[in-house]
Parts: structure tokens; C-alpha cells; sequence
């Protein structure tokens, strides 16, 4: 009994100092590893917004971003957190009653409010970007166009986010910052990766930009864009084409249908059995065409289908001049363009489009795309009707605008049934709209450093385990020097 006692007081494992020390100990580690990841995750959680308005000449929409508060520089963490359509038109179609150009945009920007914490509301900024619509309307009446920014700056500074400007982005950022957004969000720009290039088809201008290796800008400068970005250089080609997008490209091919001013046509762009009369005045009604418009022998035509693809295709070429090229290369229209390169991805109505149509699917060949495409165009009017529930204005326009996508892009941007298949028609990208909005925000808030950001050598979770694993390490350690030394404190003094 005694030697079992003896032991029992021999083992420090038995000794309250040593169960306190445990004790301490164990409540040390737990602390300590809680500590750290609280005070990480409540800093994770807290996010900034920002607010990007997209007005373009079909309509407006508003776009919210967040990302982690403590992130501002790091990679590929702003994300879009709510998209608003603004109902009705685009604001350039208000020149009659500007004001109304503002208050179209009162519901969105009340979503804005409740979709973004209301003590953040003061530091988040808010920008508007006006496309080709504007574009177009500065071109035919500066003025009118001076009264619908005077008309939208007073509603967007009626709310309480920090207002940074409405301004008209020229053909180039648009098609930059689109460019960007796009190898952004595919996390391509951190890790220096091969880019993605961007083509976009709005309702009034088209951009296509993209990396070549032969272009470093010194041929047709006004097309490149050069940026360093997380410590990489690149030199973007860039083009945005006016009149180009695809309601004004409608327009530009029944300019080309009724040069002589005939009462009626028959466009092989609509299906067979279409008939709408249309008012030449309102055809015409665009600087893109307003100076074909023919001496008037009539105030209406009527528009007839004809539904035959290979004849539309006819129609949409004579939209393309190709004669001259002062350059190396040209697409159209006498505009230079490098050798195409790499993956694109098409986004905007190029997917709304090719979506509706259901060939999205790039891998098709093209042959086989545009005899599908050819099959729908020929299919009558009344059928198409019966098939399909949407907005007759829309349904319509789907051969013409299909067939224009495939025409652009063959002809007018040199793509071949080769480099078809590198084309990757999108919408998202990670829940996030493909488009020039994200790219606009991240720039203007310099949220794209120009060199590699100091990030940290271990991820947050590698980090909480190493620090768990050496804080248990340094206590067992702690706890094993204690035990060898015990015997020497548990010793009776020598009597020498
Ligand atoms: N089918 C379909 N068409 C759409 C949709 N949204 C927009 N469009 C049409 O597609 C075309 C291009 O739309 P957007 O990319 O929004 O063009 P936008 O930004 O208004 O015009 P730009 O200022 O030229 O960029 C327009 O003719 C729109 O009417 C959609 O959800 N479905
Ligand atoms: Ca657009």
C-alpha cells in the first residue's frame, strides 16, 4: 500500500500542480484557437459595395458588387451581389422629356438601398457609364444629350451613396473594360495566364478586343490599350463599331432595302407570312442611317418576309464595306485588326441570341449552325407564332439577328469554321454578368493593382492549424521538461 503510495506521490501526473498546469494549459490552446478564428471570420464578414449603372442604348441596368472588407487588393473577389433592369427604354430615348431619363432610375437605385447594409451607404460609390445610345444621341444633338446627364446626375445624387460621376465611356473603354471583366472573373490576369478575348453586341455598337502577339500598338495605335495589371503587361487590340450593334445594324439592312424608296419589300431576314408596315421616318430616324434616307415617294413601306438565310446573308454583307484598308489587315469598314488569337467569349446579345436559338453550343461545326440557323429562318411566320410565347417585336428578330452574329463574325471579324469552335458564347461568369460594368468598377477604384500584391504565404486555414499544432507542440514540450525534471524536485536534500 505504501509503494503504491509512494508511486501515486512520485507521479507528477498526481500532483495538483500538475492538473492545474494541464488545465491552465488546455484552456490556453482552446482560447488561443478560438481567438484567432473569430477575429477572422468577423472580418471576412464584413463587406464593401459598389454601384455601377450600365445605360445603354436598349436600356439601363444597375449593377451591385461586394467583396471582404479586408480584401480590397486581393484577387478575383468581387463578386456581383443584385442586377436591376430600369423598366422602359434607354435613357437616350428621353430627349423629349429628360427628367423622365432620372426618374426612370428612382426603383433601381431604391432596390440599391435595400439591398446594400444602410451604414455602408455614405462610403459606397456609385457611377453611371452611358454606351453608344448616348453616343449616337451627342452625335445628332449635343444639347438633348447634355440634358439627359443634367437629368440623371440629380436622381443619382438624391441618394445617399457617394456619387462619382455620369459620363459617356468612349468605344474603347467600353470594349477594355469588358475585356477585363471577362479575365477577371476567370482568374486569369493573377496568374499571367494566355487571355480570353471579349466580344460584346449591344443594341447600337459591337467591340471585339483581344491579345495578339503581333500587335504592340504601333500599327493603328487608337486601337490599343495598354495596362499592367498584378504585375503583367499587356497590350489589348480594341474596337468598338458604331451602328454596329444589332438594332442599328437592322436598321443599316433596311436602309440598304429601301434606297429607292419602293412601298414594299421582301427581306429574307424575316420569315415568310411577316408583314408589318413601317414608317420611313422612323426606320430613318438614327445618324447611322439618316443621311441614306431616300427621297420620300411614300411615308410607309410595308416590310415583308421572305425567310431565306443565304439571301440574308447577302443583305447583312452589303452592311460591310470591305473595299479599303490602309493597314496590314483590316476587319471592316477600313478598321485595322491583328490576326485573331486565342478563346473568346461572347457575351451580351451574342448570347441572348445564340441562346434563344439554341446554338450556343460551339462545338457544333459551323456548318451545321448555319444550316439550323437556315431551317429556322424558313420556317412561316404563323408557325413561329405558335411556338414560341414572347414579345412579337422580339420573336421577329431572330433570324435577322442570328444570321447577322454568324455574318460579323465570319466575314466582318475574320473567324473561320477553324476558330469558330474557340468562341464560348456566355452570360456568367460565377454568378457574375459578363460586361464592361465590373471592369469599370474595379479600375476606377483601383482595385486591380499594377503589381503582384504581398499576399500571405499560408491560407487562412493553414494558418489556424499550424498555429493550433505548435501551440499544442510547445505545451507538450512544456509538460515533458516539467515531468524530467520532476524527480530533482522531488528529491530530499542530500545531507553531506
Ligand atoms: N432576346 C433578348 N434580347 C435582349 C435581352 N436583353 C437585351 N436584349 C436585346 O439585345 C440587344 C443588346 O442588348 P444590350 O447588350 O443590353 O445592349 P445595350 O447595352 O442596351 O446597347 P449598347 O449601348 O449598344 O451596348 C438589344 O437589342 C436588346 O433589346 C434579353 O434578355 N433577351
Ligand atoms: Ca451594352
Amino acid at each position: 500500500m505504501s509503494t503504491q503510495r509512494e508511486m501515486k506521490e512520485r507521479n507528477p501526473w498526481h500532483r495538483p500542480v500538475t492538473i492545474i498546469i494541464t488545465v491552465i494549459g488546455v484552456i490556453a490552446i482552446v482560447t488561443l484557437v478560438t481567438v484567432l478564428v473569430i477575429q477572422n471570420r468577423t472580418i471576412a464578414q464584413k463587406y464593401k459595395y459598389g454601384i455601377v449603372l450600365d445605360a445603354g442604348s436598349s436600356h439601363t441596368s444597375l449593377y451591385i458588387y461586394q467583396w471582404p472588407a479586408e480584401k480590397d487588393n486581393n484577387t478575383g473577389r468581387v463578386e456581383q451581389k443584385h442586377h436591376c433592369q430600369v423598366a422602359g427604354k434607354g435613357i437616350s430615348s428621353y430627349t423629349a422629356t429628360p427628367y423622365k431619363a432620372g426618374e426612370s432610375l428612382i426603383s433601381c437605385l431604391k432596390e440599391a438601398k435595400e439591398n446594400i447594409p444602410q451604414k455602408m451607404h455614405p462610403e459606397t460609390p456609385l457611377y453611371l457609364g452611358a454606351t453608344a445610345g448616348m453616343r449616337l444621341l451627342k452625335l445628332e444633338n449635343s444639347s438633348a444629350s447634355d440634358e439627359v446627364f443634367k437629368a440623371v446626375e440629380k436622381t443619382l445624387r438624391g441618394f445617399p451613396f457617394s456619387y462619382q460621376g455620369a459620363r459617356l465611356l468612349a468605344g474603347q473603354e467600353e470594349g477594355a473594360f469588358g475585356w477585363v471583366t471577362v479575365n477577371y472573373l476567370d482568374d486569369r490576369l493573377t496568374q499571367g495566364l494566355e487571355t480570353t478575348g471579349a466580344l460584346d453586341l449591344g443594341g447600337a455598337s459591337t467591340q471585339i478586343s483581344f491579345v495578339s502577339d503581333e500587335y504592340n500598338g504601333s500599327e493603328s495605335p487608337d486601337n490599343a490599350v495598354s495596362f499592367r495589371l498584378y504585375g503583367y503587361d499587356y497590350t489589348l487590340y480594341t474596337h468598338s463599331f458604331l451602328c454596329y450593334g444589332k438594332d442599328q445594324a437592322l436598321r443599316l439592312a433596311l436602309a440598304h432595302q429601301t434606297k429607292s424608296g419602293p412601298t414594299a419589300i421582301t427581306d429574307p431576314c424575316f420569315h415568310n407570312g411577316y408583314n408589318e408596315t413601317r414608317h420611313y421616318a422612323a426606320v430613318y430616324d438614327s445618324p447611322c442611317v439618316s443621311d441614306q434616307k431616300p427621297q420620300i415617294v411614300s411615308e410607309t413601306f410595308i416590310h415583308l418576309g421572305g425567310g431565306n438565310f443565304t439571301q440574308c446573308q447577302e443583305v447583312i454583307k452589303s452592311i460591310f464595306n470591305f473595299t479599303s484598308c490602309r493597314y496590314s489587315r483590316c476587319s471592316f469598314n477600313g478598321i485595322f485588326q491583328p490576326p485573331l488569337q486565342g478563346q473568346f467569349g461572347a457575351f451580351s446579345a451574342y448570347f441572348f441570341v445564340m441562346n434563344f436559338l439554341n446554338l450556343t453550343d460551339t462545338s457544333v461545326p459551323l456548318k451545321t449552325v448555319m444550316q439550323k440557323l437556315s431551317d429556322y429562318c424558313a420556317t412561316p411566320w404563323t408557325q413561329i407564332k405558335k411556338e414560341h410565347d414572347i414579345p412579337l417585336k422580339y420573336l421577329a428578330e431572330y433570324c435577322f439577328s442570328g444570321t447577322y452574329i454568324l455574318t460579323l463574325m465570319m466575314e466582318g471579324y475574320n473567324f473561320t469554321s477553324e476558330t469558330y469552335s474557340s468562341i464560348k458564347y456566355i452570360q456568367k461568369i460565377k454568378n457574375s454578368d459578363a460586361g464592361w460594368t465590373l471592369g469599370y468598377m474595379l479600375n476606377l477604384t483601383n482595385m486591380i493593382p499594377a503589381e503582384a500584391p504581398d499576399s500571405p504565404p499560408l491560407t487562412y486555414t493553414s494558418y489556424v492549424s499550424v498555429v493550433t499544432v505548435m501551440a499544442i507542440l510547445l505545451f507538450v514540450i512544456f509538460i515533458l521538461i516539467l515531468y524530467s525534471l520532476w524527480p530533482k524536485f522531488n528529491t530530499e536534500p542530500k545531507i553531506i
